[in-house]
């Protein structure tokens, strides 16, 4: 397999960002090159600023598909992974990325899905419908939230003591051990 250069975009805090360059940093076939994030007090990028180039877009041009794309395709992107990133991917650039952009969700799909579900928001929602399981799902991103081809699925138990902060905590850390190694499964698979 060529080597493989991987985009990652990110608008928040970065945990699973930081998880992904670690994990690539010692693989010779997966490079991440590029951060992208919408949001230019992320703690993404002071946490990541040693480590990788990094980009910084305002919100229109998260919605604008032909700059993002002719971006990726000037940096030579073969992967966009999405982690924790709050931005529609605009359709001309899944089209021009179909089975290429992979996306981590806090919840098991499909439920807890869709837009304006992100973040402790999914988590509320979970504790709120008095659940006794959460989990992750990794997928690929299409043009509607969270309705892409799901590649794998981790659960945890939850128990009445939860609340949203413990819930958080015990998805990332479900999120931190499977993430990375899920993409470089799906990529070392594309060939
Ligand atoms: N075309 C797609 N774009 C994105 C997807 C996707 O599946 N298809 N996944 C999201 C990530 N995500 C859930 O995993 C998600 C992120 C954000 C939202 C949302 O409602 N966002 C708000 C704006 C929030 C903000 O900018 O502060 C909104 O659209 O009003 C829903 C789901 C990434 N992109
Ligand atoms: N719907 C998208 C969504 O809610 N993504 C979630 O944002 C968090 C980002 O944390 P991080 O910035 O520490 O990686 C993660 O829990 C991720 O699953």
């Amino acid at each position: 397999m060529n080597t493989k250069r991987i985009a990652i975009f990110a608008s928040g805090s970065g945990s699973n960002a930081i998880k992904l360059i670690e994990h690539f940093d010692k693989s010779p076939e997966i490079n991440a090159v590029l951060l992208l994030t919408n949001n230019e007090n992320a703690g993404v990028l002071e946490k990541t600023e040693e480590f990788i180039d990094q980009v910084v877009i305002n919100n229109d041009g998260a919605n604008d598909g032909s700059f993002l794309t002719e971006l990726m395709q000037e940096e030579r992107i073969d992967y966009i992974i999405l982690a924790g990133y709050l931005r529609k991917i605009p359709n001309e650039l899944i089209k021009a990325y179909p089975t290429q952009i992979i996306n981590i969700h806090p919840a098991l799909l499909p439920k807890y899905g869709g837009k304006g579900m992100y973040g402790m928001k999914v988590h509320q929602a979970v504790l709120d419908n008095k659940e006794t399981e959460s989990g992750i799902t990794i997928h690929l991103v299409n043009d509607i939230y969270d309705e892409g081809k799901i590649l794998a699925q981790y659960k945890v138990e939850l128990s009445p003591k939860d609340d949203v902060n413990t819930i958080q905590k015990k998805v990332l850390v479900v999120e931190h051990k499977h993430f990375s190694e899920e993409v470089e499964k799906y990529i070392q698979e594309q060939g």
